[in-house]
């Protein structure tokens, strides 16, 4: 039976712990009042007291336990209470090979994430997300791009609503130490596929490689922990892995009891689904950060005559409710290229196209589709932009180039991610094959709503014929 003013305490979102104790006392104090004054309550005063102190203390006690459970981030990264998680929380780090660039690394990100939602299923898992740096395609000089969080180029919020991901700083605001309790370092086979057939296994083995990461005197493992000289990891196992990213879960959730895990060298392991529904929620996910996507919107309305309601390209503040229909999307009055130069041109591979060859095929798509304006969206050096512009002589040539205070807020990496939000927005356009950056654009055009045939094309390479294959086309599945 209830008593009036002992209504049990409702949880709610949001409340810190002084909120917590104001309230139980405010609760508890109005519920001995209430009792006292009750005629047909039986005990004697004392007694009452007692009970409704004996019941605050539990309560107190209680909330304080799951307090640190209970720490999570809200959507863009804001510390804040969940109240109700009845299951710790458990950490799942992870990372991918340093030589890697940032597109794959993107990809690597969707199968975690991914691997994060199975975990769900069982155990109250958070993915922390690796702090972006030290990257071999970031070359400019005079800035520090190494330990950069996740929200200088992606849309935290966004991201939280596939699954809950925290940044490394704030998992160890919420851990209160850079401790990574087991590193778990992947691994391909040392004898390589059984008798040259690949099949899905996992065992524990010795690391093929001497680790970089060393245990000290002090009994802690130590190495690049993203440039953080606090982090250091309890425990250091290799594992052999043929599979995808989703094998791993009965792995972190039967082997290992550990609160917090990394995994190293997550790009072993595949996608559990590619191109299926969970795949594109994960890309759907994964939206660039407002400030870079609203200097690409300036840039296009300023030099491109393109905006998102002429275009037909309107963006939704949250990406599960974006369904556009393929073909919806029209573009603004500009053909985009990305002209992958750098290290691809270097190792001549056939798939570069010389920039003459680029040139003849852009002006050719620029005369079919009546267009007068090209952005290009290239690393290649100036002297090599300025050598297109003259192949291109008689119509406008676009490349952008970051004022010095949007490259020193976003780096090289955001500047990269500017120059693919316009491309993603433009009537057509063509990329460079087998290039990560060039398939990420790809996908942000099927989100947008432009028909594939707008989207999925290439320049061929030098050492290709010049009806070479077109890029495979993956539907987007809602
Ligand atoms: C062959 C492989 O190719 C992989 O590159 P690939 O897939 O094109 O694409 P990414 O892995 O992103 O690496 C290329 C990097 O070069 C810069 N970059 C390339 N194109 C552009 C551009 O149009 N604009 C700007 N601003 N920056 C560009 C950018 O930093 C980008 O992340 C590499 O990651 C691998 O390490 C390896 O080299």
């Amino acid at each position: 039976m209830s008593r009036p003013g002992c209504k049990t305490q409702s949880r709610k979102r949001g409340w810190g712990l002084d909120e917590v104790i104001r309230i139980s006392i405010a609760r508890y104090s109005n519920c001995i009042r209430n009792m006292a004054a009750s005629a047909s309550w039986t005990l004697t005063w004392k007694s009452v007291q007692i009970s409704c102190l004996i019941l605050f203390i539990v309560t107190i006690q209680v909330r304080s336990e799951t307090l640190e459970d209970d720490l999570l981030f809200a959507p863009g990264g804001q510390l804040n209470m969940k109240m109700g998680q009845a299951k710790p929380q458990r950490f799942l780090l992870y990372d991918v090979n340093p030589g890697e660039g940032f597109n794959l690394r993107r990809d690597v990100y969707m199968r975690i994430a991914n691997l994060v939602k199975k975990l769900q299923e069982r155990d109250n898992w958070v993915l922390v997300l690796p702090p972006w740096g030290r990257l071999y395609h970031w070359k400019s000089r005079n800035m520090q791009q190494v330990r950069i969080p996740w929200s200088t180029f992606f849309d935290v919020e966004s991201l939280n609503r596939h699954v809950p991901v925290v940044e490394f700083e704030d998992y160890m605001k919420i851990t209160g130490e850079g401790a990574i309790d087991e590193h778990v370092y992947l691994q391909s086979y040392k004898e390589g596929w059984t008798n040259g057939k690949w099949e899905e296994r996992m065992h524990e083995r010795e690391c093929n490689d001497p680790p970089t990461y060393q245990k000290n005197g002090e009994g802690k493992y130590r190495g690049w922990y993203w440039g953080y000289s606090e982090a250091y990891a309890r425990n250091f196992r290799c594992l052999s892995i043929q599979g995808s990213a989703g094998d791993l879960a009965p792995f972190l959730t039967k082997n290992i009891t550990a609160r917090s895990v990394l995994l190293s060298r997550c790009e072993e392991v595949l996608h559990d689904y590619y191109g299926q529904v969970e795949y594109w929620n994960a890309r759907r996910s994964l939206r660039f950060a407002k400030p870079l996507r609203d200097i690409g919107d300036e840039f296009r309305r300023t030099y491109l005559d393109s905006s998102d309601s002429k275009d037909k390209t309107p963006i939704l503040d949250d990406w599960r409710e974006m369904k556009p229909t393929a073909g919806s999307a029209k573009g603004g009055p500009y053909i985009a290229v990305h002209l992958r130069r750098q290290d691809f041109a270097r190792n001549n591979r056939k798939e570069v196209a010389s920039l003459p060859k680029a040139a003849t095929h852009i002006k050719k798509k620029l005369k079919e589709l009546k267009l007068k304006k090209v952005f290009v969206a290239t690393d290649a050096p100036a002297s090599e932009i300025d050598q297109l512009k003259v192949h291109l002589k008689g119509y406008e040539v676009y490349n952008y180039i970051p004022p010095r205070t949007v490259h020193d807020r976003f780096m090289d990496g955001g500047v990269a991610i500017i120059d693919q939000w316009i491309c993603a927005h433009a009537r057509y356009f063509i990329g460079t094959g087998q290039s990560t950056f060039t398939f990420r654009i790809f996908e942000e055009r099927q989100l947008l709503g432009f028909d594939t045939k707008m989207t999925y094309n290439r320049f061929c390479g030098d050492g290709e014929p010049t009806d070479c294959d077109p890029p495979s086309v993956w539907a987007v599945v809602y």
